[in-house]
């Protein structure tokens, strides 16, 4: 067996990153340089900048109108006014003008009356010395600073220095970065895939990253598994880069070279930090370099990056690191982690009412979609074991708070339908947006209860009366309710194409391997119907204690071989090519509070149930109606007591 490099994991993100600035700190140095300041947006002082120049660079008028000999002008009034002459009391100047003696004042071009004769104006007040003048230095006085040291030049900074007579400027040069990918089974974007090919991206993501903070990232190619040739690779970049990053094979594989590399080249001050995701991080310095190995996977990569790679890029070329503003939120559902680690958890933001709610995502360190669907991360620090839901969790924000405020959260039952309303949202009325957590539909009654949601999406069927949903919402809730309706959908069970094992209908699951929906799921509610219907137990059901949480896993499930049988919406499995059997129609309606409906988001909301290109969208999916898209049906527990 090759051998495994196992590594440790109990340091903390502080006390790894302290060691290694520490090591850092005796091998680098930040590099200056002069720049023409045209060309110096964020780029950061070295030191003080003091004015060569005044600004303005003389006494100079505020307004449009005449320069005054002020004196001239005394006593004027409505009674007694002052006519003045061209040349003798007065000048004409415009805005920025020079003023200079014997002028001692500007008066305003619609406080002159004319007096009919050329080279005369008359005067009905008199100017007092100094008026409209902006004197010399009003703005800057030569000799003063302008600028402190390691600052991070803004526009505004620009204009000021140019004005100041500053032309050139001492800046940190920009760190030089090498980003190199590594892995057999990487190929670059636009190869085509085999099985086993993962397409590279991550570099790309650090290139940007890079970029962002203000240094100059250069993207290898990727170097394939091979001790000899990842070493050339960093020892030759270690010589010519400020930071060399090398990334993935950082874990216990036996083709993870790079700590093995790193330690024969150099130092390797830490390999593996108590976080999560983004453990086996390593920090290495070869030949006065440091060099970085982020983890392989997307989520880790990225948080390493954060937590690593930032502070370093800041040390190199003096920046202060960014951080993203923390806010308190509420949580929506139970989260349970292991106290040996710092774990970072995708959440969705919304307010709702006056408070924010965070909404879990996906935590594998693969789900690099779970950034992009993420509004920020809940940190469960080290030594927690989790939190249950409803508890109040810090977040840090990536999104514009603004814009978490002018969303719609909508908590429960999946149907691709939300992504379409999603896309709509902000094309029906700008500035507005919709973000969609999937709980199922009792987690999303749930959640309206909790008031964590705006709107609960659900599909679950009164077993006694065969109608969907409004007895849910008559026995849960005490206050005024509505449901909006949605669409009307075809329930069916989703099969590989060609329907290999001959499933006609539920009696054929006893004898195929089943994935079901999670608990609470109004999927998973119809099966349980459908089976009582048949008197079949679920222990005669192989799978059904499988679970998949959206429409779509389970039809990638059977896409992949993973079981034979899910059901689930008919626009899933066309989206999976997967073969579909109808068992039923039901109603996907809009649970929310009747108070609710006034809201913005929720007239805009409706607006699209109502909408044609909603519609068309539809039509495309296929297996959706839609006649009653966007009714009212208001619900009042009260009265049907
Ligand atoms: N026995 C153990 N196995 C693993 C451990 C462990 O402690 N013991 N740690 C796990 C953790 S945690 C992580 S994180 C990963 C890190 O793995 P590596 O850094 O060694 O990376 P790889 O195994 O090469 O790749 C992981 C994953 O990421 C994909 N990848 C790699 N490079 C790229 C790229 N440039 N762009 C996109 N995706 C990339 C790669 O194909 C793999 O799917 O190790 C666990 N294992
Ligand atoms: O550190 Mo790994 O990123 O936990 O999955």
């Amino acid at each position: 067996m090759k051998k495994r490099n196992l590594y440790l994991k109990t340091i903390s993100v502080e006390e790894a990153l302290e060691k290694y600035k520490k090591v850092l700190e005796t091998v680098i140095e930040v590099k200056w340089e002069r720049i023409p300041v045209t060309e110096s947006l964020n780029r950061v002082t070295r030191s003080a900048v003091y004015a060569k120049y005044c600004s303005p660079l003389f006494n100079s008028a505020a307004m449009d109108g005449i320069a005054v000999v002020t004196q001239r002008t005394k006593g004027a009034s409505e009674v007694r006014p002052v006519e003045l002459t061209e040349g003798e009391d007065y000048q004409v100047v415009d805005t920025g003008d020079p003023v200079s003696p014997p002028y001692d004042g500007v008066i305003m071009a619609e406080d002159l009356l004319e007096t009919g004769k050329e080279g005369q104006v008359r005067i009905v007040e008199a100017a007092a010395p100094w008026q409209h003048i902006r004197p010399i230095g009003e703005d800057i006085v030569a000799g003063e600073m302008i600028l402190p040291g390691h600052h991070k030049i803004r526009a505004i900074d620009v204009g000021v220095l140019l004005s100041a007579g500053i032309t050139e400027i001492e800046v940190a040069v920009q760190p030089s970065v090498a980003i190199f990918p590594t892995g057999t089974e990487i190929i670059e974007p636009g190869e085509t895939p085999v099985e086993g090919s993962i397409i590279e991206s991550n570099s790309r993501m650090f290139e940007n990253l890079a970029r962002e903070q203000g240094a100059r990232a250069k993207r290898f190619p990727v170097i394939p598994d091979d001790y000899e040739k990842i070493r050339r690779a960093v020892k030759e970049a270690a010589q010519k880069y400020d930071l060399v990053i090398i990334n993935a094979g950082s874990s216990a594989g036996t083709e993870d070279y790079t700590v093995h590399v790193l330690r024969e080249l150099g130092e390797v001050v830490v390999h593996g930090v108590a976080i999560k995701p983004g453990k086996p991080v390593i920090l290495a310095v070869v030949d006065d370099c440091p060099v970085i190995g982020l983890p392989g996977y997307p989520v880790s990569a990225y948080i390493g990056f954060e937590n690593f790679v930032i502070p370093v890029l800041s040390m190199l070329g003096d920046f202060t690191c960014r951080k993203n503003p923390v806010v308190d939120a509420v949580i929506s559902k139970r989260l349970v982690s292991s106290l040996k680690h710092r774990e970072y958890i995708r959440v969705k933001v919304g307010k709702v009412g006056e408070k924010l709610v965070a909404a879990p995502l996906a935590r594998g360190a693969g789900a690099a979609m779970s950034m992009v669907r993420a509004d920020g991360f809940c940190v469960i620090p080290q030594n927690s074991e989790g939190v249950e839901a409803s508890e109040t969790v810090s977040v840090e924000l990536y999104r514009d708070i603004q814009e978490i405020e002018n969303t719609l959260v909508v908590i429960g039952s999946h149907d691709l339908i939300l992504d379409v309303m999603a896309d709509l949202m902000p094309e029906v009325s700008r500035g507005m947006y919709l973000s969609s957590t999937h709980v199922g539909s009792m987690g999303g009654l749930m959640a309206l209860k909790r008031r964590e949601a705006h709107i609960a999406p659900v599909h679950l069927l009164d077993e006694d009366t065969g109608v969907y949903n409004q007895s849910y919402l008559k026995r849960i809730f005490k206050e005024p309710m509505a449901l909006i309706r949605g669409v009307g959908r075809v329930q069916g069970l989703m099969v590989k194409k060609g329907n290999p094992m001959g499933i006609c209908g539920i009696e054929d699951l006893k004898r195929c391997r089943y994935v079901n929906r999670q608990r609470g799921a109004g999927t998973r509610i119809l099966l349980d119907y459908l089976l009582k219907k048949e008197q079949i137990s679920p222990e005669e059901i192989s799978g059904y204690d499988c679970e998949a949480t959206t429409h779509m896993a389970v039809a990638a499930q059977v896409a992949s071989g993973g079981a034979d049988a899910g059901m689930g919406v008919f626009s899933a499995a066309k989206a999976m090519g997967l073969d579909f059997l109808p068992v039923g129609d039901e109603s996907y309606d809009f649970a929310l509070y009747q108070e609710d409906l006034e809201l913005p988001l929720v007239k805009c909301f409706l607006q699209i149930l109502k909408s044609e290109r909603f519609h068309e969208k539809l039509r495309e999916l296929g297996g959706y109606s839609w006649e009653e898209a966007g009714q009212i049906v208001r619900i009042d527990s009260r009265s049907m007591k």
